[in-house]
Parts: structure tokens; sequence; C-alpha cells
């Protein structure tokens, strides 16, 4: 029931969070069988809720060093459904919403986001679709982002890669990636650097630490990078 608890099991600690979603199971079910007697199907237009959490990656590198890019050739060959946090936060500034004046000022200083903002974003980008893996772009990007998400959505990520660029590849990348991006000037790129080192880079040893982070050399053509993607996402499908 990982869809229907969401709301209410955001508020709290996994431990009550998983008592809720078994207890909403046993009510649900209980109600529903009171008033009627036909199979269980979704209302129209509804998405069913989950069984089991689905399969989440985390796609963490600097800015520039492939990230997006290799996603795309994910989604194409294991059918993945992608999530940029850095495109859903873009999306609510140009949806106008209260917060858009602010997050885009944060993404011109090259700055993060608050935590709970991005993976509330995140969260219902994930219950709103029926896929069953996801591909968490540009996030965790910080220790607090790691730590929000695992006190919101009460999971864990399955796999974490890291695109590992040389910064001056980086830099060269996104000074020609020529989508009209605020932040793809010398001077944001700078920042974003600094705040790669300083914030990202130690969510990126914690993984490595937990044995679930695989370090993807990002350099070369990027047929020659999703060769070495290839093989991880192969070994999982086998395993399904
Ligand atoms: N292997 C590569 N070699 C050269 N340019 C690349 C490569 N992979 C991606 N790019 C280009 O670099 C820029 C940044 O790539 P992107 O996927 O947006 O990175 P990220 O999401 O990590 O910031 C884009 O313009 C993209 O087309
Ligand atoms: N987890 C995240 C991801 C992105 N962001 C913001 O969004 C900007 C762009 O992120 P992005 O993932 O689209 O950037 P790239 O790495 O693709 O260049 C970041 O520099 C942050 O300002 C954030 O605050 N928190
Ligand atoms: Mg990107």
């Amino acid at each position: 029931m990982w869809r229907r608890t969401t709301l209410l099991s955001s508020l709290m600690p996994s431990s009550k969070a998983s008592l809720l979603h078994q207890m909403q199971a046993a009510y649900g079910l209980k109600i529903w069988g009171a008033f009627s007697t036909e199979v269980l199907k979704p209302a129209k237009g509804r998405i069913p809720p989950r069984e089991k959490p689905p399969f989440i990656t985390f796609v963490l590198g600097g800015p520039g060093s492939g990230k997006g890019t290799q996603c795309a050739k994910i989604v194409e060959t294991f059918g993945f459904t992608h999530l940029s946090a850095g495109d859903l936060l873009r999306k609510e500034i140009s949806s106008n919403s209260e917060n858009g004046a602010m997050i885009l000022n944060m993404i011109k200083e090259g700055k993060i986001v608050p935590s709970d903002m991005t993976v509330k974003l995140i969260q219902r980008a994930i219950e709103s679709s029926e896929n069953d893996k996801f591909l968490i772009d540009g996030f965790p990007r910080s220790e607090e982002n790691r730590q929000t998400y695992e006190r919101i959505v009460g999971e864990e990520p399955n796999v974490v890669l890291f695109f590992d660029c040389p910064e001056e590849e980086m830099v060269k990348r996104v000074l020609s990636r020529n989508q009209g991006r605020v932040d793809d000037n010398i001077d944001t790129m700078r920042k974003r650097l600094e705040v790669f080192t300083s914030l990202n880079l130690p969510v990126i040893n914690y993984y490595s630490e937990k044995g679930k982070l695989y370090k993807i050399r990002a350099v070369g053509t990027e047929d020659e990078i999703f060769e070495q993607v290839h093989p991880i996402f192969a070994a999982f499908e086998v395993l399904k």
C-alpha cells in the first residue's frame, strides 16, 4: 500500500508507517467488502496501489557528467521511468507554484533546494506512475536530501550509479549544453562544483560503504559509457 499511505506516513518514522500500511490494507479491504461484492478493481483512471515497493536507482554525478544522457539510454533499453530532480524543480518554476521564485533563485546560485520540497515532488511522480522501476537522477545531492528521502518515503534505493567525470570535461559539456538553462554559465558552474564536492561526495561515499554504489568512468562516447552501465541493469533483469 505504498501509494495510499504516503501522505500520512510521510509524517512518521518508517516503523510506524509500516504499521499504518498494514492497518490501511486491512481496513481498506474491510470497508470495500461492506459495500460491494464485486471483484476488487481500481476505479476508472485511478492507479492501483503497489504490492511491493518500486525498484529505485539513484543516479549521481557532478553537473555535466552525463546523468541525463545515460538515463535516456537506460529508459530505452530497460523500461525505467526517468525522474530528474532538476527537471521536477524546473517544472515547479514554470507551473507558477508559490515556491517557484525561491527555487529559481537556488538553481541560479547552484544551491540545493530544501529537501522536503524535492522529496515530495519525487514522491508524487512515483505515485502517479504505474511503472515499478525508476531512475531518480540528480538525487540525493546532500546527506540532508538522503535522510529526508528515507524519512518521508521510508525506503532505501536498490542501486546507486555514480558517473565519475573530470571537472574540465564537466565544465566543457555544461558550457556547450545549449538547453537555455539559467545555471549553464561559468559562475554558477563553479559554485555547483563546490557544492558537488562538499555535499554530494559524502553521499556517494555513504553508498560506497554500503556496497550499493556502481562507479562508472564517465569519459568517452555516450555508447562507450553505456557499455559500462548495461551489465548492471542486465544483471538485475536476470535476478527478477
Ligand atoms: N559522453 C559524452 N561525451 C560528450 N558529451 C556528452 C556525453 N554525454 C553527454 N554529453 C553532453 O554533455 C551535456 C551534459 O550532459 P547531461 O546528460 O545533461 O549531464 P548531467 O545530467 O549529468 O548534467 C549535454 O549537452 C550532453 O549532450
Ligand atoms: N536534488 C536536487 C537536484 C537539483 N537541485 C537543483 O537543481 C539544479 C539543477 O540540477 P540538475 O540535476 O538538473 O543538474 P545537472 O546535474 O543535470 O546539470 C541544481 O544545481 C540545484 O540547484 C536541487 O536543489 N536538489
Ligand atoms: Mg541532468
